[in-house]
């Protein structure tokens, strides 16, 4: 169990950081995998919210190979492992590091690889089924706009800070709501060998970390994750009565894509699942900063979601056949 106090020092010491810097060009978020799905969000945030600093979300083993060429005192590396160890994460900390840049990493684990590797760590608490402020999806968040704030001041800061508070409840009503469909969907989808997941802004995060970490990883089913803009740019042309989606519908700047999307594909295919942010009680949040929460509801709804899957599947989430097995 995470010290939650310790969990909000630990923030407070990355951003009293961040401050310090004499200049911040860039934040580049970077990670692997789950991780790096929980970065694309704050991407987002940065284009959203930031005047003066870009933000980039890259996978490690590309970042170093990227080698960006602004990479040094001005930039802020933000890193994510949640085992502390994945090799290409430990090995872009060090890199970001040598380069001048200011190194902050999340882990669950203290004393992990990516700890020693990184000048300032931040504890998250994990339990796939919840959500509240010290989950490491939130702790970014927080992480993120206490930069901006701290740099450029940021009016939707503190607007972010309640709606994290308010979450954790709003979930678990809306996971409660979905107890039947939860079920309804497992017993339907359970010999799909396909299930394409979408979504746009945020959300995309999601639909990428369920297609890569849960459907191809845990459960080992077809999938990808089709961008809600980009659907009509290819990817619609697989659509058929007989082939799943998962479509995630915000409430933010990207909800007029997903309403498209939605549109067409449920037009041409009977396997549609919608999950609506508005139906799930996110309504309730903050209209100026609920497109920067919603996606934490999602994911851990759809965490619901996976479970009574695998369990209908008979395939355990926790089996791999290649990863943390053998030599990759
Ligand atoms: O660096 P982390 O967060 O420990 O990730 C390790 C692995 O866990 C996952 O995020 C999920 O199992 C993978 O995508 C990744 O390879």
């Amino acid at each position: 169990m995470n010290d939650k106090a310790k969990t909000g020092d630990q923030i407070a010491s990355a951003i009293e950081a961040a401050k310090g810097r004499a200049t911040v060009k860039d934040i580049y978020f970077v990670a692997c995998g789950g991780s790096y799905a929980l970065m694309l969000p704050n991407q987002y945030i940065m284009d959203r919210e930031s005047g003066e600093i870009a933000g980039h979300a890259l996978n490690a083993a590309e970042f170093k190979a990227r080698a960006p060429k602004r990479l040094g005192e001005t930039s802020i590396v933000i890193l994510c492992s949640h085992s502390g160890t994945t090799p290409e994460t430990v090995e872009a900390a060090r890199y970001a590091r040598e380069a001048g840049a200011l190194t902050i990493a999340l882990t669950n684990d203290a004393g992990s690889p990516l700890d020693e590797a990184s000048e300032y760590t931040i504890y998250y608490e994990h339990e796939p089924k919840q959500i509240s402020p010290d989950h490491s999806t939130a702790v970014l968040t927080r992480l993120t706009f206490g930069i901006l704030d701290a740099r450029e001041g940021n009016e939707n800061a503190a607007k972010v800070e309640e709606a994290l508070k308010a979450l954790p409840s709003i979930v678990d009503a809306a996971i409660k709501s979905h107890d039947e469909r939860i079920a309804t969907f497992a017993e339907s989808h359970k010999r799909e060998e396909v299930i394409y997941t979408m979504g746009a802004g945020t959300n995309y995060a999601i639909a990428y970390s369920y297609a890569i970490c849960i459907f191809q990883e845990m459960q080992w089913i077809h999938s990808a994750a089709i961008h809600a803009g980009e659907y009509f740019h290819g990817p619609f042309e697989i659509t058929d009565y007989d082939v799943p989606f998962i479509i995630l519908k915000g409430l933010g700047a990207s909800r007029p894509m997903d309403e498209r999307a939605i549109a067409f594909a449920t037009q041409y295919s009977d396997k549609v699942t919608v999950l609506d942010s508005e139906e799930l009680g996110l309504g309730a949040i903050d209209s100026d900063v609920v497109e920067y929460v919603e996606h934490m509801a999602f994911g851990t709804l759809l965490r619901v979601y996976s479970d009574k899957l695998a369990f209908s599947r008979g395939h355990p989430l926790t089996v791999r056949r290649y990863m943390w097995q053998m030599e990759y």
